[in-house]
């Protein structure tokens, strides 16, 4: 799907180099006057960066957050915020992604800011998926699946998981292992190792049935594009088509 790689670099550094060349390169996807819908993690923060940056220098956007993380980095770097209100809709919503494979189906959730990704993302006439070249998969599954679930249905929704063949775990805090991880709904992670997800759009519909989940971290169909970038290359995928240099494109998107 990508080319292989070519620069010998120390893993966590390369990785790091690409998530931010990434969220960089996503700057090509914004127009003035865009209202954006900002992502959550480390490259989405890459992303927001850059983007302040462009906005100190007179770009005109507003944003909206996925997460009380990004909102408080967006207003550090001067994003200008707009609240969720009836009928508002996207231009364009940066992303990153846990997972991705050829028909940029995704998993997302690592960053426990799941449910707030999909409802803005589902709400953008353009989601751009901003990762560095681990992310990129044949098939879904090796990263396991999050579920949002509220905190009164968890036994329900563990036994429901494994059921359908799944491996819960309920996801902790990250600095006291005796502590549950909350969102920022105050709602429970629960990561599903579902192995390799062979038929993701029927293994959605499932969670979507079992009561107690409130969103699960499949999205499908919801990717336009990704920037991918590998060994110091920014590629552009689209759903079902081979990755190009993102040097191709004289225009984005
Ligand atoms: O889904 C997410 C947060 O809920 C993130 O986009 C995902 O975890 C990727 O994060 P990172 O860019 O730090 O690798």
């Amino acid at each position: 799907m990508l080319p292989p790689a070519n620069l010998p670099n120390s893993a966590a550094t390369l990785q790091d180099q690409e998530k931010a060349q990434a969220g960089a390169a996503a700057l090509r996807w914004v127009r003035d006057g865009m209202l954006l819908g900002l992502g959550t993690g480390s490259t989405s923060a890459q992303f927001i960066r850059q983007l302040g940056v462009a906005v100190q220098a007179g770009l005109k956007v507003q944003g909206t957050a996925t997460s009380l993380a990004s909102e408080a980095l967006a207003r550090e770097v001067g994003i200008p915020l707009v609240a969720p209100r009836r009928g508002l809709r996207f231009d364009l919503a940066v992303d990153g992604a846990d997972e991705l494979d050829g028909q940029l189906r995704l998993i997302k959730g690592g960053g426990g800011a799941l449910l707030r990704e999909k409802l803005l993302e589902t709400a953008s006439d353009y989601l751009l998926v901003v990762v560095d070249s681990s992310k990129v998969v044949p098939t879904l599954g090796r990263f396991p699946l999050p579920l949002e679930v509220v905190p009164f249905a968890l036994p329900w929704v563990l036994d429901a998981v494994e059921a359908l063949g799944g491996a819960p775990v309920v996801r902790m805090a990250k600095n006291d292992a005796t502590t549950y991880y909350y969102s920022d709904q105050k709602n429970l992670l629960v990561d599903c190792h579902f192995g390799q997800i062979a038929d993701a759009e029927r293994l959605a519909t499932q969670l979507k049935t079992i009561p107690g989940i409130v969103e699960h971290g499949l999205f499908l169909g919801l990717a336009k594009a990704a920037v991918v970038v590998r060994g110091g290359e920014a590629f552009v995928l689209r759903p079902g088509q081979e990755a190009r240099p993102a040097s191709d494109f004289a225009e984005l998107p």
